[in-house]
């Protein structure tokens, strides 16, 4: 079989090229215009599906599932943790993030996080993460992702893949990736910081300039390329108490990418490398990016009132 990437652990190279072949299928599907309706499916979540998330775990599931290295694949739109060998790692993914997004032509994609030695739902946590990124799905296919401590970005021509370092760690600029629709029932602290970040000083000053793709995987490709915040916080409204997104195969694989370029993440309180997991599925607040925008996140937390 090619080896599309040399890991720096080896047996990990099978289980990217099963990735990097996956989303080649599930790209070639969008291409086509395959899957872009709503399906009568609903996930584990209860969330309401596309044909194209379907298609998408199974295509990231059956790339996997011959592979002796993965003991487990965790899926957004699967119960429970889906056992294939005795091996040492265990995939987790978000087949299809931004679907929604997909379905109006916005860049949509996959996430990707390889655990090493996880046996039970809690051991899927920031310290035993040793890949993490995610594939866009836009004018081109890519991947974004750290392996081990090393960042690379991958481009596939249609034949090939031509996976490059990225280097020069996280770039700056001051941009807010943020859904502003629950902010009259964000924590008191959120709503102050956010005032703060688009505060002029009586037109003094720039505020942050705002872009929000609602796919995670546009927003992170541009934090990865140009820097900012991404935030999606917990609201005080049913269905977002701990915010929208899956710590797991969401928060953990961009947090540990972003941490990898020198950027940093948090729930607000903590990384979310250093978050205890719980559930496969559970949710959390998610703030990923510069390091100097966290340490303003936990400091206006601190702040309080929450
Ligand atoms: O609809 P909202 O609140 O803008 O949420 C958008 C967020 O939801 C997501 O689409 C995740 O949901 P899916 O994985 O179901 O697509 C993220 O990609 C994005 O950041
Ligand atoms: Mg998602």
């Amino acid at each position: 079989m090619t080896t599309y990437f040399n890991s720096r652990t080896p047996a990990l190279d099978g289980i990217y090229t099963a990735l990097f072949l996956a989303s080649e299928k599930i790209y070639a599907e969008l291409k086509k215009g395959a899957g872009l309706k709503f399906a009568t499916s609903s996930n584990e979540s209860g969330d309401d599906q596309i044909e194209l998330d379907v298609i998408a775990d199974e295509a990231f599931f059956n790339a996997l599932k011959t592979d002796n290295n993965v003991r487990y694949v965790v899926s957004e739109e699967r119960p429970g943790l889906n056992k294939i060998s005795d091996g040492p790692y265990s995939v987790a993914l978000d087949p299809l993030d931004g679907s929604k997004s997909a379905l109006v032509g916005i860049p949509s994609g996959a996430i990707f996080a390889i655990f090493e030695n996880a046996e039970t739902d809690a051991d899927f946590n920031g310290r035993n993460i040793v890949s993490g990124g995610f594939f866009v799905f836009g004018m081109n296919l890519e991947a974004y992702f750290a392996d081990g401590d090393k960042v690379y970005k991958g481009l596939f021509d249609g034949t090939d893949w031509t996976v490059m370092p990225i280097e020069g760690g996280l770039p700056s600029a001051d941009v807010l990736a943020i859904n502003g629709q629950n902010q009259m029932v964000w924590p008191e602290w959120l709503q102050r910081h956010y005032a703060s970040l688009l505060d002029t000083r009586g037109g003094t000053v720039k505020p942050h300039n705002m872009r929000w793709y609602a796919s995670m995987v546009s927003d992170m490709k541009r934090m990865v390329l140009q820097g900012g915040l991404f935030a999606y916080p917990s609201a005080n409204i049913k269905g977002y108490e701990e915010g929208k997104l899956r710590l797991v195969y969401e928060a953990i694989p961009m947090a540990f990418l972003i941490q990898a370029m020198g950027g940093a993440s948090t729930n607000g309180e903590q990384s979310i490398l250093e978050m205890p997991v719980e559930k496969l599925h559970q949710k959390t607040p998610v703030f990923i990016g510069e390091k100097s925008k966290i340490a303003a996140v936990e400091a206006a937390r601190k702040a309080g009132p929450v």
